[in-house]
């Protein structure tokens, strides 16, 4: 809901003209909270805006069983600040020896929301995940017919294959021939980074949808690497060319009902990042409502953040929207902190690289 009468669409007026917007509540559909000191840090910052995430299972060692994901569901709700109301949504982190009743099981309950496939050795804390595919068939056959949405890490891990080219191909080689077996099953594309990301989800109907990061609609690879090596802006699947970013700002600011947002906040304190061989992940739980309202702004899409931050995803999930609103309000530049500190050690907030004009005011 825009604050002008008639302006369904941001589109229609000059970016200056709005000065506050009224949104439903957001959820983040890809969040990294991590476990004990870091958790205690981390879950205020995405607890302050957000009504719900979809929690990421790679801890170590992971979130494999219902019984895992119950007992970490209950160090989230424990770790929250007093009086915040967030509902984490928990996943099972996908392993060669799932088991298909076990899912099942933690999906009656209500315990789950989706499976997370990593292939093995693709990003953080994967080693865990699958190497055979067809070793997983009967968990995922179980999940299409019970409508368990699976998300997927998209890259392929093959030595052989570029970097920069590992999203495309997982798509070739993995995600569509398992598609193909598994007709109904449900699946999330992750923190897509290219534009064939875009189009084999714009082109797969109602049964895939992407999440698109706050990072990736800001960073393409020139950010991690022109004028100095930037570890901050180092994440998985790593940001791709220019024509890739400009790929994912089209979809989010679509309106779309297969994108959206799912902010990949994935903290690892500077100590990790800052070294010869740093962690992957982007930590932008703190500012992410801020920087994506000056994202759309740039692109006079403010009508369409409330569709790609808090209606997409619940519709995708089965789930209704939040009933409660914020609203943003544009004025002098944004202050937030350039790192949060936690009990392990500082952890740098993602920098935009502009200034920021739209806060959360209620
Ligand atoms: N995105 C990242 O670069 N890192 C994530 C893992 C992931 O989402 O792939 C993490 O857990 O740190
Ligand atoms: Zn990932
Ligand atoms: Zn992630």
């Amino acid at each position: 809901m825009l604050n002008r009468a008639g302006a369904a669409r941001g589109k229609l007026l000059t970016a200056r003209a709005m000065t506050t917007l009224t949104i439903r509540r957001p959820d983040d559909w890809h969040l990294h909270l991590r476990d004990g000191a870091m958790l205690k840090a981390v879950l205020p910052e995405t607890a302050r805006h957000f009504a719900r995430a979809i929690i990421m299972p790679n801890l170590v060692p992971p979130v494999v069983t219902g019984d895992d994901a119950a007992a970490y569901r209950g160090r989230i709700l424990e770790a929250l600040p007093e009086g915040a109301a967030f509902e984490p949504l928990m996943t099972l982190y996908l392993t060669e020896k799932t088991d298909p009743e076990d899912v099942a099981r933690a999906h009656a309950g209500g315990l789950i929301r989706a499976v997370k496939l990593y292939p093995a050795g693709a990003t953080t804390n994967s080693a865990s995940g699958v190497r055979d595919f067809d070793r997983i068939r009967p968990v995922l056959e179980r999940m299409a017919e019970i409508g368990l949405p699976l998300c997927v890490h998209g890259e392929v891990t093959d030595a052989e294959v570029d970097i920069f080219d590992r999203e495309k191909v997982f798509i070739d080689r993995v995600l569509e021939p398992l598609r193909e077996r598994t007709p109904g099953l449900r699946v999330v594309m992750e923190h897509i980074t290219t534009r064939d990301g875009v189009e084999y989800v714009r082109a797969g109907g109602p049964d895939i949808g992407a999440t698109i990061t706050t990072h990736h609609l800001v960073i393409n690879r020139n950010h991690i690497l022109a004028g100095g090596i930037r570890p901050h802006y180092y994440c998985l699947p790593v940001a791709k060319r220019e024509i890739h970013r400009l790929a994912l700002r089209a979809a989010a600011t679509s309106g779309e009902d297969s994108f959206f947002l799912g902010t990949d906040s994935a903290p690892h304190v500077d100590a990790a990042k800052e070294t010869a061989c740093g962690c992957a992940g982007c930590f932008t739980a703190t500012n992410t409502l801020s920087i994506l309202a000056e994202v759309f702004e740039q692109d006079e899409a403010l009508g369409t953040l409330e569709a790609f931050a808090s209606l997409n995803g619940p519709a995708f999930y089965g789930l209704s929207p939040n009933d409660e609103t914020i609203t943003l309000s544009r004025g002098a530049p944004v202050d937030y902190p350039e790192r949060i500190e936690t009990g392990d050690g500082p952890v740098t907030v993602f920098d935009p690289g502009f200034p920021l004009h739209w806060r959360v005011t209620d």
